[in-house]
């Protein structure tokens, strides 16, 4: 049985409810979920990374808005829940720059409000929740199809390797990544998976490890300096991470350490695979070059938790994304189907789906 976990869940009556965020910072040691009731609280998650994972973060994004035209319809007409909410729209876009999701899901919110023009304030609120509901549903939707699709790609007995966090956690609850890992065991054909732990911020050993856990996918926790060990060895049959930006021409962009992977699955002739939905590709920038890279705080690389693990003043980078030229991506699984070079025509196929 699938146990895979929603990162968030909306509760109760539109008029009433509110939205369960899990806090994923907290994770594996306690499962705690936040109640929230306005897109500012929902803001403070994304980049306070309650809640991270370039689908999820979208999906949060579209309830924000949602959360908002609530309480605007409170005192205001349509017209004018219009006009503010582009401040809400700055808002939720200023809360992290790599993970095109969010624009997207912004943007998909702004263009729903523009096509209801026809709606007085308590109806636009409504279709504003049922668009951030649709978002979330489609998700999954696409990560199952995307599963399937990226299973028929791996051997019987497959040893796969994978990033960061790209589970139920990271999307509208079944995976990208993970979602492709998750389905090759429900085929019987997984035999193991090695989970880097994805330093600093250990996406891999807090979440991706709880989530095969949970589901009692076969996994083994490593640190991200094992994995050419692993390849090496030859006990990786494929690489499959998931993105939180790709580009017109097939670069993407992916939790830090991912550039590395690929270097070594291009040496050791190991397939690398990226899962992506539709709604992480960027039609619009021409190459990785183009992609905004996160710089997050020193503390999140020199405390584990309250435990320093550095000296107090070290100077500190932490870029939290990599990008990987198209050149060592093997292919790109996307709910439409398998895509191989030449990405650019390839890609673009799929802007009018
Ligand atoms: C389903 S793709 C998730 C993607 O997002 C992660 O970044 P973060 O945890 O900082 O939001 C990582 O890059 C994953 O591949």
């Amino acid at each position: 049985m699938e146990t895979a976990v929603a990162p968030v869940q909306w509760v109760g009556a539109l008029d009433r409810g509110h939205l369960k965020m899990l806090d994923q910072r907290l994770l594996p040691a306690e499962e705690h979920w936040h109640e929230m009731s306005t897109y500012a609280e929902v803001a403070d998650g994304i980049r306070d990374m309650v809640i991270r994972g370039a689908p999820a973060i979208g999906i949060a994004a579209a309830y924000g808005v949602a959360l908002a035209a609530r309480v605007l319809a409170v005192e205001a007409e349509r017209d004018e829940i219009e006009e503010k909410l582009e401040d809400v729209y700055d808002h939720l876009s200023k809360t992290r720059p790599t993970a095109v999701n969010l624009f997207w899901a912004i943007e998909r919110m702004k263009r729903t409000v523009a096509e209801s023009s026809e709606l007085d304030a308590p109806a636009l609120v409504a279709r504003l929740f049922e668009e951030a509901e649709a978002i979330f549903t489609e998700d999954r939707d696409n990560n199952l199809r995307m599963g399937r699709l990226g299973a028929d790609l791996l051997p019987e007995g497959a040893k796969v390797l994978t990033h960061c966090n790209t589970g139920g956690l990271a999307t509208g609850g079944y995976g990208t990544a993970l979602g492709i890992i998750r389905a090759a065991h429900a085929a019987g054909k997984l035999e193991h998976v090695w989970v880097d732990e994805t330093r600093p911020y250990l996406q891999g050993a807090r979440l991706t490890a709880w989530e095969c856990m949970k589901d009692e996918i076969p996994c083994t926790l490593i640190t991200d300096s094992m994995a050419a060990h692993f390849m090496k060895e030859g006990e990786v049959d494929a690489v499959i991470v998931g993105t939180d930006r790709v580009v017109a021409n097939g670069d993407i962009a992916n939790k830090i350490g991912t550039y590395g992977l690929a270097v070594l699955c291009k040496h050791h002739g190991i397939p690398f695979y990226v899962a992506a939905p539709v709604s992480t590709i960027d039609f619009e920038a021409q190459s990785g070059d183009e992609i905004p890279i996160e710089q997050r705080s020193a503390r999140e690389v020199t405390h584990i938790k309250e435990q320093a693990i550095a000296p107090e003043g070290v100077q500190v980078a932490h870029p939290a994304f990599d990008v990987t030229p198209n050149t060592l991506v093997t292919a790109i699984i996307t709910e439409e189907g398998v895509v191989e070079a030449p990405y650019r025509p390839n890609l673009a196929k799929l802007r009018e789906s």
